[in-house]
């Protein structure tokens, strides 16, 4: 052969991605902010000199970059962050400085230890005026000893909650200097002789944070099917109790509790799998759209990601948590996978934009419809929010048997949406008119501003779900998928009774109807449970759970795992003799006397 293939090209991202993930596991690694955040920046923000300059090497790792954008002061109002990039005309470079203890930057992943590059956002300064934060690719090691270049002091925040793996850091600059070009100029410039070259959209140097929050939604569907893996298999290996007494002890995933804790997990993950490919393709075509000239997309992009990412972390935090309980004891020890999973998992409901700011972004998408629905207009062809426009039918239907391809569901869940995000602006406006401005209004009207996300999130999940599952031909597959779609959409409607009963909307009997259908779903899932994690095909290393195990040798296995403990190294502790045991001879010794 004359060229040995390569085993991984490191210039693909996908392989690159597989590799990484297969040999570095969950919890992060040194190159993850340099491929999920810096090279999207560079991707989207770079205009086309700095994109042939940066991205070969970014693709080659020639260097490791980084995503600096939070402080230690601030990181969701983006407005007030405190690092400053003054221009200077006279020598067409920027000086970027930390003024104050706050405007460190902390928190970016890769910082503390493996980055010599980052995209630092900071305040832009040129001509005496302040033109909002803006990106910049800024060298902060040297490339051969890696020691941080002058005026620039950077390290490690410390032990996390989760994530050990990734050294998130912190960083000051001490008036460093840094050529103009350093600055992302696809959409703002400043030209040599100082003059700003606004943007066409001045959120456009977010788009990072957007691809984030996208593929968040797919990560969140990886997380609850893993985790709903390990509690399935574990759940159809352990036997305690008896349903029939004097007919054995039965696996716990017998018992129509334990369905109901996990098979809505699984359910949710896969719904949140079919949305994260949507948001994926929308953010891909977005971008596409962008680069072509049209900014039209990018509110809908923006609202969406960020509703989605707040409704699909919290619900996976929830599903994790109840899939640790229903593994019981062992679901505490960490052979279970449980406290990996779950410490990583629940990062992303911080991460990418607080929740409760994300849901709050939403609902400023949700209030301009809104707007629009008072005042008369048509729907725009917009396939997410143009239900909201429509007269849906003025009672529930979701017990009548006509219900072809829960038709009646989807409505339920548009109604409450409609009804949520109309209701909660009509206070917003009636708050005004009592003499609130639109700030303090939209303050008093928050809690509800977050409900009117989620129903619109909810119904957005749901529809997905509903319409993914009806373009498949194989009817086998098809008909256990149905089965978990049921599930998940009268678990949904559970989920928000409240809402659907709350204008009598929905009646009691419909509600004991929703569960009838459940308990009816869990019953068909039962039976295919175990097959339909395994067709997942996720690998025992993925899964870093003995409890999960494929071959379900899960108790002889928990034995190896506890003797592996380094405490079991030796019987007796080295230091035993000198204080526990020195304590209990001693108390014996007083005892005695
Ligand atoms: C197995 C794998 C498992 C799971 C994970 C999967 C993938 C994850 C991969 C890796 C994860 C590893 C590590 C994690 C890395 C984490 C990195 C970070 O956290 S980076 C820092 C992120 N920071 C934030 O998200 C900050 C949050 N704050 C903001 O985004 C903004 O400040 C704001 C809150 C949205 C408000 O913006 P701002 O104050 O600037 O503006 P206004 O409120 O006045 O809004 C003005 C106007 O603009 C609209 N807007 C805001 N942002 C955007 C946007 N991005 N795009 C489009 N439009 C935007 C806003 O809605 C307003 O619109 P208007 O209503 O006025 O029309
Ligand atoms: C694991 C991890 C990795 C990270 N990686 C990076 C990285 O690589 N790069 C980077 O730059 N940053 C990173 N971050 C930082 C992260 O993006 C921020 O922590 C996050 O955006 C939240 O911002 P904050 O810390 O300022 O929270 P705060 O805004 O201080 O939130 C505190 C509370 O205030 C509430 N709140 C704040 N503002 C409002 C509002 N307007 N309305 C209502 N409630 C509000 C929040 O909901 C929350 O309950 C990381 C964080 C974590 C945990």
């Amino acid at each position: 052969m004359e060229h040995a293939p390569k085993a991984i090209d490191v210039t693909n991202d996908v392989e690159m991605r597989t590799f990484n993930f297969f040999t570095m596991g969950i919890d992060g690694h040194p190159l993850g902010l340099h491929l999920d955040m810096a090279i999207p920046t560079i991707l989207n923000n770079a205009d086309e000199e700095q994109q042939k300059d940066w991205l070969p090497k970014a693709a080659n790792r020639e260097f490791i970059a980084t995503y600096a954008q939070t402080e230690m002061g601030h990181g969701t109002n983006l407005k007030k962050l405190e690092t400053t990039a003054t221009y200077d005309p006279k020598t067409q470079e920027f000086v970027l400085n930390s003024p104050t203890i706050t405007s460190t930057k902390w928190w970016p992943g890769n910082l503390g230890k493996s980055s010599n590059y980052a995209v630092v956002m900071a305040q832009l300064y040129t001509q005496g005026k302040c033109h909002g934060a803006h990106p910049f690719f800024v060298q902060l090691r040297d490339l051969n000893t890696h020691k941080p270049l002058k005026g620039i002091t950077v390290g490690d925040i410390g032990p996390k909650f989760g994530m050990n793996t990734v050294d998130n850091g912190f960083l000051q600059f001490d008036h460093v200097r840094t050529p103009r070009r350093s600055m992302f100029m696809k959409h703002a410039k400043v030209l040599p002789d100082g003059r700003y070259v606004p943007p066409v959209h001045d959120k456009l140097n977010y788009s990072a944070m957007v691809f984030i929050r996208a593929a968040i939604v797919s990560g969140m569907a990886y997380h609850l099917l893993v985790t709903s893996t390990i509690a399935v298999r574990y759940s159809a290996i352990r036997r305690q109790g008896e349903i029939t007494p004097g007919a054995g002890e039965v696996k716990v995933l017998d018992y129509q509790t334990q369905q109901h804790r996990i098979f809505p997990q699984l359910a949710r993950g896969l719904a949140f799998r079919l949305s994260g490919q949507y948001i994926m393709k929308l953010y891909t075509q977005t971008m596409d759209d962008i680069r072509n000239g049209d900014i039209s997309a990018v509110p809908d992009l923006h609202a969406l990601s960020c509703g989605l990412k707040a409704v699909t972390t919290h619900h996976a935090a929830l599903g994790l948590e109840q899939c640790r309980m229903a593994c019981g004891g062992h679901g505490y020890s960490q052979a279970s996978g449980f406290p990996l999973h779950y410490s990583v998992a629940v990062g992303a409901c911080t991460y990418e934009g607080e929740n409760m700011v994300m849901l709050l972004q939403t609902a400023r998408h949700l209030m301009k419809i809104a707007k629009a629905i008072r005042a008369g207009q048509s729907p725009k062809s917009n396939k997410i929010v143009d239900y909201l426009f429509h007269k849906g039918p003025p009672k529930c239907l979701i017990d009548q048997a006509y219900d072809t391809n829960y038709r009646n569901v989807l409505e339920s869940f548009e109604h409450l949406a409609r009804r949520q995000t109309l209701e909660v602006y009509d206070k917003l406006v009636q708050l005004q008119q009592q003499g609130r401005n639109y700030e303090q209004a939209w303050n008093d009207c928050a809690v509800e501003l977050c409900k009117a996300t989620r129903a619109h999130v909810r119904t957005f999940l749901a529809r997905t779900f509903v319409e993914e599952i009806d373009k498949i031909s194989d009817l086998s597959i098809k008909s256990v998928l149905q089965d978990l779609l049921q599930l998940y959409l009268y678990y949904e409607v559970t989920e928000c009774a409240t809402g659907l009963l709350e204008d009598g909307f929905m009646t009691g009997q419909q509600h004991k109807y929703a569960k009838k259908k459940i308990y009816e779903a869990l019953e068909k899932i039962r039976p295919n449970a175990v097959s339909i994690v395994d067709s997942f095909d996720f690998q025992d290393r993925e899964l870093h759970s003995v409890l999960g195990r494929r071959d379900g040798n899960v108790y002889e296995n928990l034995l190896k795992w506890a003797q592996s403990s380094p405490l079991n190294k030796t019987d007796v502790l080295p230091f035993h003799h000198k204080y526990l045991g020195k304590m209990m001879e001693e108390a014996r010794q007083r005892s005695k006397i």
